[in-house]
Formats: structure tokens, C-alpha cells, sequence
């Protein structure tokens, strides 16, 4: 029975793909698929060729990655990389881990295809090294970086069979966590046995990829991440997340056990389903405020609820764009919106701000124009009539609510309630930047009331290869997401300029 409805909610596999578009669009794909009378399309998942065609067709289609694997090696099922990827970033996120500075991985293991540092660093802009042992994948590994245009973010190192982790890690360098797919089985029998299983269980749909080098370690996965975490004990300061995938559910609490008992603050496992297949996935810190364990429909809820807006910035002629020289466009504009800006982030891929908006300054900008145009023909004696009318107004408003401050409030901002709610203490976060805590300038007082602001949203321009984004995303404010997407059309409108 097919576990698809289990899979990570933001896993873009919950739904499979269409293999018939598929064929449609990608030729190289067609060439492995066989169509019924009924006209369904399918493919021999017990083809090693046609499971290739599948994966390379998929990361090029949904993530633009252009991925070489070799026959003769493992070849990746994306969904179950994907729901791996997925759960980490939850608890990355959920520990506040790369807030203020650049996420590093370290991917043990990584294969010829060099799958989960390619997903990463693409989709999420973090740093990856990739260990492995076989001489052939570290060449593989390290042409799909290069053809990717990812070398900036991964580096991909040959380490000997004997290392883990130890020998690889730097002396001046820590990383934020680590993810492993170890080698599952301990000898070639094992292997033999899993393909011809019958009995009692199903055999596997697809095919078994990979060569006895990388799917065999003497005493299989257990052995494998036994020495994991033995040699996390040394490392506890330099990692502040350990993952592994685990193959075996038997070995699940067997290596909660082991963990716990070698001294970790915490220990969490998540379960990877997806089609047939279901793996597990543990991970383990000594930090205390880094989360091992998290709620996945919270955090997917939360994220998929506040979707940045997301802008790519077009090419111009003859113009060679920075971050730089987008954080100057950038910030003329937060300036002449009169938006409060604080930079929370710089990296060489990454500028984000937390931006706080107290009055509505950019919407409907030609009314505005056009009414100032016509107070300053209007006589004086008229604008003087108005000017009294408007105090008497306001004086009625004074003595109504008593409270002077929130005409003021009122009168800059059209989105404020008339009852000021109170700002509860907030940390939000967005695709890797988090925004914890007030500001004292965030939250204005005003005689015992704390006012909301109108709009508080992070600003991230983001580089990914040679492509800029500006990504708005909305965290708080008496005004909703409507009024951020007027702020970010009036940026996609001025930012050219
Ligand atoms: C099951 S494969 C996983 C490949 C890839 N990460 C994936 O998920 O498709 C395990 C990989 O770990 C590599 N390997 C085995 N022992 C290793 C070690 N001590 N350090 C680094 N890589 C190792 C193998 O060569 C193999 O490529």
C-alpha cells in the first residue's frame, strides 16, 4: 500500500508525478516508459536505467538541477531525499539554529550523485561538505557540484573507510548538523537475502542500486551508527545536531538506547514513508536548546501559512547586479516608505532585514499626489474652514476615548483598530532568517497602551547561482499579508528604477 499520504507535508512528492506529461516534456525519459491501452503511462522500476531517467528527469524538472549518476552506483529516490531534507530543516528551525550566521551540513556518505548536498544547497543556500569513500563517486559527486554552479557551497572530500566524522572536522570550524545515509547491510548475503524476500514480505518495487562497496559496512547500519555516535562524544562541541538514517526499525530503539546512555541531552526519531518504502531517521544533540524532536504539521502549517512573497529580479543589459547594490536599492526605498529597518543577517548569499512599517505610505500614492496638488491650489480661506472642521473633529475623538495618543495614532495610520491590541511577544521565522523579540522601537508606548505596529515583515535578497531574489515575509502587524503584498508590488515597481 502506497504511503504517500504520510509523507513530510511539504514533501512536492505527496502528490506523484505525472509520468505522462513527463514523457511529453523530456524525451530522455520517454525513452523509459511503456504506455497501456487504457493510455497510463509507467516505467520498470526494476530498471536501473529507467529508475535513473526518473530521478535525473525530477531534479531537473522540479529543482533545475542537471544531476550525472552512473549506473553502476546508488541511484537517489528523490521522494525519500526529500522527506529526510525536510525534517531537518523543521528541526533547524525549530532550534533557531543559522540565525545569526551561515547553516553548515556535513553529508556523510554522499554518493556519486551527491543528492542530499545538491537538494540543500540549492533549495535552502546552505553550506555542505560531503564526505566518501569510493574514488569513482568523489569524482562524479564533485562534477555534478561543478556543473551545478554549487562549488561555492559544497565541498566534497575523500575520506578513508575508517572515518566517520573525526578525521574530517577542522579545528577552527563548527557545524550545525550532520545527515547520513549509512551503508545498510553488513555482508553480501544480506543483500542477496533482501532481493529474493518473499515470505513474508513483499519484494521491494524498485530495483537495488548501488555496488557492494557502498551498501555493505562490516555489521551493517548498526555497527556504522554505533561508531557515529561514539565519535560524537568527541564532537559534541563542534555539532550541534547529529542525523542518521536508519534502514532497520529493530535498530531504532536499540540506538535511542546506545545514545541516551553515551550522554546526549536528547534523542528523536521521525518515521520516512513514502511509497512502499518506510525508513527512520534519528537525530541527537548535548545541546539543551537544540530540538531533536518537533511538530511537523505545526511547523509546515505555520510556514506554508506565510509563504514569502518572492521576487526574482530581472537582467538588465550591460548591468552586473550585487547584493550590495541591492541592499542600496533596497534601502532607498525602506526610506522613502519611512519603514524602520534593522539588518539581521549578512553572508555572501544572504542580506535580510526586519522592517517595521507605522504608517501606510505606499498605497494609492497618486491619489495622494494628486490631493496634495489640489490643497495647495485651494484658496486659503477654504483650507482654513477644513482646518477647523478637522480640529473639531479630533477634540470630539480626544474627549470620546480620553486619549489623545490614539487619534495621533489613529490619524498616520488607517489599518489601526480603534482599540490598540497589545503586541504579544513574538518570534517568527522565515526560510532560514529568524526574527525573535521586540525592539523598543518596535513597540510604541503610549500613555500604558502599546501600540501595533501597522506591518512587520523580514526583507531577505537572496543570491542563488547567478539569480537575486527579494523575498517579503509577513510576521505581525495590525494590517494583514494583503498590505505586505502592496508593499512588495510597490518594490517590484521601484526597484528597476
Ligand atoms: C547507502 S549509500 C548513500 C549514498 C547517498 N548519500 C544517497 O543517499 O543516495 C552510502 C554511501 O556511504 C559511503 N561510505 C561508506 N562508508 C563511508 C565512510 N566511512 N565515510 C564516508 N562515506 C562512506 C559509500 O561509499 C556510499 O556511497
Amino acid at each position: 500500500m502506497s504511503q504517500n499520504k504520510y509523507m513530510h507535508p511539504r514533501n512536492i512528492y505527496k502528490c506523484p508525478p505525472d509520468f505522462k506529461q513527463l514523457a511529453i516534456n523530456f524525451p530522455e525519459f520517454r525513452k523509459h516508459t511503456t504506455q497501456e491501452l487504457s493510455g497510463k503511462v509507467s516505467i520498470d522500476f526494476k530498471d536501473p536505467a529507467a529508475l535513473r531517467a526518473l530521478t535525473t528527469t525530477l531534479l531537473l524538472k522540479d529543482f533545475h538541477l542537471k544531476v550525472d549518476i552512473p549506473l553502476n552506483r546508488l541511484i537517489p529516490t528523490l521522494p525519500l531525499r526529500l522527506n529526510y531534507v525536510l525534517w531537518i530543516e523543521d528541526l533547524i528551525l525549530a532550534s533557531s539554529l543559522g540565525a545569526n550566521s551561515e547553516i553548515c551540513g556535513i553529508d556523510i556518505g554522499t554518493g556519486a550523485s551527491c543528492i542530499y548536498p545538491l537538494l540543500i544547497a540549492k533549495t535552502k543556500g546552505w553550506h555542505m561538505l560531503a564526505t566518501e569513500i569510493d574514488e569513482s563517486s568523489v569524482e562524479c559527486a564533485k562534477r555534478n557540484v561543478e556543473t551545478n554552479s554549487l562549488k561555492h557551497l559544497i565541498e566534497v572530500k575523500k575520506v578513508e573507510r575508517e572515518t566517520i566524522l573525526k578525521e574530517i572536522i577542522d579545528e577552527d570550524k563548527t557545524y550545525d548538523f550532520t545527515m547520513c545515509n549509512p551503508p545498510f547491510f553488513a555482508n553480501e548475503q544480506e543483500i542477496t537475502e533482501y532481493e529474493n524476500r518473499t515470505a513474508v514480505r513483499k519484494t521491494p518495487s524498485n530495483s537495488l542500486t548501488g555496488t557492494v562497496g557502498e551498501l555493505v559496512f562490516p555489521g551493517g547500519e548498526l555497527a556504522f551508527i554505533k561508531k557515529m555516535v561514539q565519535e560524537s562524544l568527541t564532537l559534541r562541541d563542534k555539532i550541534k545536531l547529529f542525523t542518521t538514517m536508519v534502514g532497520h526499525k529493530s535498530n531504532v530503539m536499540l540506538l535511542k538506547k546506545e545514545i541516551l546512555d553515551a550522554g546526549a541531552h536528547s534523542v528523536g526519531s521521525y518515521e520516512l514513508c513514502q511509497g512502499r518504502t518506510t525508513r527512520w531517521v534519528l537525530a541527537w544533540t548535548f545541546y539543551s536548546e537544540v530540538k531533536t524532536t518537533v511538530d511537523i504539521l505545526e511547523i509546515s502549517r505555520k510556514s506554508l501559512a506565510k509563504p514569502p512573497f518572492k521576487y526574482l529580479i530581472p537582467e538588465k543589459e550591460g548591468h552586473e547586479y550585487t547584493l550590495e547594490s541591492f541592499s542600496v536599492s533596497v534601502k532607498k526605498i525602506l526610506n522613502i516608505l519611512e519603514m524602520e529597518y534593522t539588518e539581521i543577517k549578512k553572508s555572501k548569499s544572504i542580506v535580510a532585514y526586519a522592517v517595521t512599517a507605522w504608517k501606510d505610505t505606499w498605497s494609492k500614492q497618486r491619489q495622494k499626489r494628486r490631493a496634495m496638488q489640489r490643497k495647495k491650489e485651494e484658496p486659503e480661506a477654504i483650507c482654513n474652514g477644513n482646518n477647523e472642521e478637522s480640529k473639531a473633529s479630533d477634540s470630539q475623538e480626544v474627549s470620546k476615548s480620553g486619549d489623545l495618543s490614539s487619534v495621533e495614532c489613529r490619524d498616520r495610520d488607517p489599518c489601526l483598530p480603534s482599540k490598540r491590541p497589545r503586541l504579544e511577544s513574538d518570534s517568527s521565522t522565515s526560510e532560514g532568517v529568524s526574527i525573535s523579540g521586540n525592539t523598543s522601537s518596535e513597540v510604541e508606548k503610549c500613555e500604558n497602551v502599546t501600540v501595533r505596529p501597522l506591518l512587520k515583515a523580514s526583507l531577505v535578497i537572496r543570491r542563488s547561482c547567478s539569480e537575486i531574489f527579494l523575498e517579503l515575509t509577513w510576521l505581525d502587524g495590525s494590517c494583514g499579508r494583503d498590505t505586505l503584498h502592496q508593499v512588495f508590488q510597490y518594490f517590484k515597481n521601484h526597484l528597476m528604477e
